[in-house]
């Protein structure tokens, strides 16, 4: 059943295809940037809009056409209630508008997450960013990641090897003594503030080193974040120093830590 699934997932055509959906998601969410959309507040206290509803629901239209035979956990559902209760090996982890505090205040780092999980393992990623037209992707197996503005031709993208000065990114949720702790944490003698999986693809294109986080994230925050780091040569690590893994309980990370070179 999964014949089809696993012959695009080794040539780089799932991830491609994942790219053209989070492309049209973007496309939906626009209109509502600067807009001077409204958020709610979930039942996690975390906004949402319009825009991450009607993004979810085109992302789960078309991978259901696509591949049928698999599952999919996206945000706004999970938050409704509506997740499957019991997962196969296979399943798409996504989120339609991840930073939305940003998007909400006007500012371009929010993204559209699509991810496929095989076991535990995230093994395919698209990440966008609808306000500055940039996408970004895991590449064939084994074969690199990738990165383009809408409508123009992939380029490939790699980690940059750790400089003399490295530069962390950080969440703007924390406090600036928590976030220069941070960084020096991890050597890191400069640090920057940005919303979102966007952390990931600056680290896996090589402008950035390093994305400590300690405080709480869900799974579809970083999994199609961590497919992009390490099909760039990056690392994603939990507290145990191992790869952050996927299918924990009520879809939450813990702390961790994504690396490039
Ligand atoms: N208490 C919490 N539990 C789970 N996830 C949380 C959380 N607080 C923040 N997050 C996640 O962190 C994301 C924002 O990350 P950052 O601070 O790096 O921009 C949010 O994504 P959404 O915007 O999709 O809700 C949200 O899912
Ligand atoms: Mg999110």
């Amino acid at each position: 059943m999964t014949d089809r699934l696993t012959a695009d997932l080794a040539s780089g055509a799932l991830a491609e295809a994942l790219a053209d959906i989070a492309e049209d998601a973007a496309r939906v969410i626009l209109p509502y940037w600067r807009s001077g959309v409204v958020a709610e507040a979930k039942a996690d206290d975390s906004p949402v809009t319009q825009a991450d509803r009607e993004a979810e629901a085109l992302i789960l239209a078309r991978l259901a056409e696509l591949y049928p035979e698999v599952q999919a956990v996206a945000e706004e559902q999970v938050a409704a209630g509506e997740a499957p209760t019991s997962l196969g090996e296979w399943y798409w982890l996504i989120d339609p508008l991840d930073g939305t505090r940003g998007f909400v205040e006007g500012r371009e780092s929010y993204t559209v997450n699509i991810a496929l999980i095989h076991r535990d393992v995230p093994v395919a990623g698209v990440v966008t960013a609808p306000a500055t037209q940039m996408t970004w992707r895991s590449g064939p197996t084994g074969g690199g990641a990738f990165r383009r503005r809408f409508g123009e031709a992939w380029q490939a993208i790699q980690v940059r090897e750790r400089p003399a000065s490295p530069i962390a990114l950080l969440s703007h949720s924390i406090t600036d003594d928590e976030a220069a702790r941070l960084a020096t944490r991890y050597g890191c003698g400069q640090w920057q503030g940005t919303d979102s999986s966007l952390k990931f693809c600056l680290i896996a294109e090589g402008r950035f080193d390093a994305y400590p986080r300690t405080g709480p994230t869900s799974e579809w925050d970083t999994a199609a974040g961590q497919a992009v780091l390490e099909a760039a040569g990056g690392r994603v690590m939990g507290e145990d120093g191992q790869r952050l893994r996927y299918g924990k309980p009520g879809y939450g990370n813990g702390p961790f830590v994504a690396m490039g070179g």
